[in-house]
């Protein structure tokens, strides 16, 4: 087997930039700034940069006063910078990180600070103007976009971060749709005004354009790129700069002037308090909009030079939903009782793992029991932290709408519901049946009472990992189980045929930093096999087999006969779920606890496809006939029917599929054709070619299996200026010769 030591591969799917950045640290550090400020009159930006503020004051603050904020945008836009400046403005760090320099609150991993891009979420709570602002700061690069979901799911807002030179990427409409998905009310803020061909108009454009969606320019920028200076407030048209910042007439004439207080000071108070009235409807009637996801705020400013990020601050406190302001169906279920969602797992070496979690309804408070319904277990809770970055805070109890951390959650893992007692999760269970029973709608008791998951997709890449002695093996498998929490995008399985332990991931970066972490984090040097595609196996056509399972295990005879017949399915899918049927001789006799095992056996069957081990897709089932005789276990049930289904599959005949990826390349128009060539090579699909500024977007459709190493070849032939996105579209069919040709590389006869 092929062993990497040393410096892994790294040809990961991420921008040049990424490149650039993890191989020199750019720029000096930078210092504080001062802010000097405009005199306001409606909104007063100063927050002078004294002490640290402390949180203990400001434990639990009234729901109407939370702002569960997630910022998202695609990679580079600026996220952790404009998070840092949050931070600052609002009194908590002393000095402005810069993610050049690697000295970053939110991003604390050893490999966000070496690398400059954000890995893991980081939640941060602070407090603005009376306000508490839980805000996570989400990765951009598409490795790491279950991270991006699962932190959606507890948010109630976002921010989505634009560069403004760039408008709309390919990883801004992926996490758009994701906060569609969950139905999260959004700000705009167009970042990067100060960057060379910063362009708001274009940006704007492009948010309409590709987002779909109705911007409402709260803002207008006083200049752009390098004289971008400020902005103007289009509500109340103050101007926010930041420096280094007749008695017979007929009625045609008139003239136009301003108000003045000397005119008639009565007259002009007037005036004002209606103006003021007016700028609070317009401000409500944003609000209105906003929540109800008819239209987004857009915002501009460069959280680099440190402009722009208090009015964001205001904007998300005014214009972004208080936790009370959206609605769960679940919470009429648990009345006052406790509903929680464990949304993130830590492993913190002393203190075990540490769980955030958000809390729906009722309290959590330190040293208490909890029940965690997908485990069906009761566990201890020690203590709850506040977090706040890579340091927490003690606090006695947390409320509805806040997000806080748990420590001595030993079951818990991401996604999973966390209510105060087995007899409230039944108790709420009974009140969702019901419902369901009034509404005549269906709803399968506890299943209704989870909150939703995550959506974890499919790995599309595999290595094979090895601890450097046997006599690590457990230590390694711990580790792995530790990450998995953790993560829930990683997969780790066993060989069937081998043994050995198989990872699996989203992308190459991903598997590299598991890969890091076991060495820094675990203190085990392992060694990767080399990086493979995840296919996928479906059949060509219908086919029927039969099978007999007569075992005498003890006293106890085992007997069943089983016959299925798998069926292509056309339309949309991907899903490697089977559909499964069952004739009508056998529905009409199937006891409930039977019907389990033959799924069982059915789904087994199609984890690992007859021809090469890959999962099987698209495929229905109908379970033509099934005799099973009265003492057989429901074991050897699954086992025969999971034989039947090989028999059946690999009589149907087997098709390879191929993940098929989206590209999107950002390239100047010098090194466009030397980009398309190369995509000609890979099977490459160009779809479009869209203007962007100055640079052209390249959109194309490429075969996973030809991308590897592709940011290294990109940017030796673009000396470094091209960036580019990669994203699973779907899975396409191998031709015969590629297929056998796969075959033949995979029993090594190549
Ligand atoms: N010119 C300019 N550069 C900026 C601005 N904000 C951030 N940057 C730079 O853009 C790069 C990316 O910034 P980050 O804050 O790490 O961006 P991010 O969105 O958190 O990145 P990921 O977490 O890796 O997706 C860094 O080099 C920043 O210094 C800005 O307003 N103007």
């Amino acid at each position: 087997m092929l062993r990497i030591t040393g410096k892994f591969s790294v040809n990961v799917l991420k921008s040049s930039s990424l490149c650039t950045k993890y191989m020199y640290f750019r720029r000096t550090k930078m210092r504080i700034m001062s802010v000097t400020q405009q005199n306001c009159s409606l909104r007063n930006y100063s927050s002078p940069p004294g002490d640290v503020k402390s949180l203990h004051s400001v434990v639990n603050p009234h729901i109407s006063r939370i702002r569960n904020i997630g910022i998202m945008a695609h990679i580079d836009a600026g996220k952790t910078t404009t998070t840092e400046r949050m931070l600052y403005y609002s009194g908590y760090i002393r000095t402005l990180g810069d993610v050049d320099d690697g000295d970053t609150v939110t991003d604390f991993m050893a490999q966000e600070r070496e690398r400059g891009i954000t890995i893991q979420s980081a939640a941060v709570t602070f407090d603005w103007k009376d306000y508490r602002i839980n805000l996570i700061d989400t990765p951009g690069h598409v490795d790491f976009t279950v991270e991006v979901e699962r932190c959606l799911r507890v948010l109630d807002g976002a921010v989505a971060v634009f560069d403004a030179s760039a408008g709309v990427e390919a990883q801004t409409l992926t996490v758009w749709r994701q906060a569609d998905k969950h139905q999260i009310p959004r700000i705009c803020f167009l970042n990067k005004m100060d960057k060379n061909r910063a362009s708001f108009t274009y940006a704007v454009e492009s948010i309409k354009q590709k987002l779909k969606t109705k911007p409402l320019l709260l803002q207008w920028p006083i200049g752009e790129a390098k004289s971008f200076r400020g902005l103007v407030d289009v509500v109340t048209k103050e101007q926010i700069i930041w420096k280094p910042t007749s008695d017979l007439d007929d009625g045609k004439n008139f003239e136009r002037k301003p108000l003045q207080e000397t005119d008639d000071p009565n007259l002009f108070q007037e005036v004002q308090d209606a103006r003021n009235t007016l700028i609070e409807q317009l401000q409500s009637a944003i609000r209105r909009i906003t929540l109800a996801q008819k239209a987004v705020p857009v915002l501009c400013g460069s959280a680099l030079k440190n402009k722009g990020v208090q009015p964001l601050l205001d904007a998300i406190t005014l214009y972004l939903p208080a936790p009370n302001e959206r609605s769960y169906e679940f919470l009429q279920w648990y009345k006052d009782d406790l509903c929680a969602l464990a949304f993130k797992v830590l492993h913190d070496k002393c203190r075990g793992p540490l769980v955030f979690v958000r809390v729906y309804s009722g309290s959590l408070k330190p040293q208490s029991a909890v029940y965690n319904i997908n485990k069906s277990c009761t566990e201890r809770m020690s203590r709850l932290l506040l977090p706040f970055a890579d340091q927490q805070i003690e606090i006695p109890s947390l409320m509805p709408g806040n997000i806080a951390l748990t420590v001595g959650l030993k079951q818990s893992a991401t996604g999973d519901t966390i209510v105060s007692s087995k007899a409230s999760a039944v108790a709420a269970a009974r009140r969702a049946r019901r419902d369901a029973g009034e509404k005549k709608t269906s709803v399968s008791g506890v299943d209704s009472l989870l909150l939703a998951g995550v959506e974890i997709p499919e790995p599309v890449f595999f290595c094979t990992i090895e601890p450097p002695s046997m006599a690590r093996q457990q230590d390694l498998d711990n580790a792995l189980s530790c990450l998995q929490r953790e993560d829930p995008s990683l997969k780790v399985k066993p060989d069937p045929d081998t043994g050995q332990t198989i990872l699996c991931g989203m992308g190459e970066l991903h598997i590299e930093i598991i890969h890091d972490r076991i060495k820094r984090e675990y203190g085990i040097e392992t060694y990767l096999g080399p990086l493979q595609i995840a296919y996928r196996e479906t059949i060509l056509n219908a086919a029927q087999a039969t099978d007999v399972l007569d075992k005498t295990v003890g006293d106890k005879r085992h007997f069943v006969t089983a016959e299925v017949e798998v069926r292509p399915r056309s339309g949309e899918g991907a899903t490697t779920k089977p559909i499964i049927s069952y004739a009508e001789s056998v529905s009409e006799v199937l006891p409930k606890e039977l019907q389990g095992a033959i799924e069982n056996g059915i789904t087994n069957s199609c984890i690992q496809g007859p021809l090469l081990g890959f999962p099987v897709q698209d495929i229905d089932v109908t379970v033509q006939s099934l005799t099973v005789h009265p003492d057989t276990s429901h074991t050897m049930v699954s086992a025969c029917v999971s034989r039947c289904m090989q028999k059946a599959l690999k009589k149907a005949g087997i098709q390879i599929l191929e993940p098929l990826m989206n590209l999107e390349i950002t390239v100047s128009e010098d090194h466009l054709s030397a980009a398309l060539a190369d995509l000609a090579q890979r099977r490459g699909n160009i779809q479009e070619i869209q203007s962007r500024q100055d640079n052209r977007v390249v959109v194309a459709a490429v075969p996973l299996a030809e991308m590897m190493g592709y940011s290294t070849v990109l940017r030796s032939l673009t000396s470094g200026s091209a960036t580019f996105t990669l994203e699973l579209a779907s899975y396409q069919a191998l031709s015969s010769q590629e297929q056998s040709a796969l075959l033949h590389r995979r029993m090594g006869l190549v």
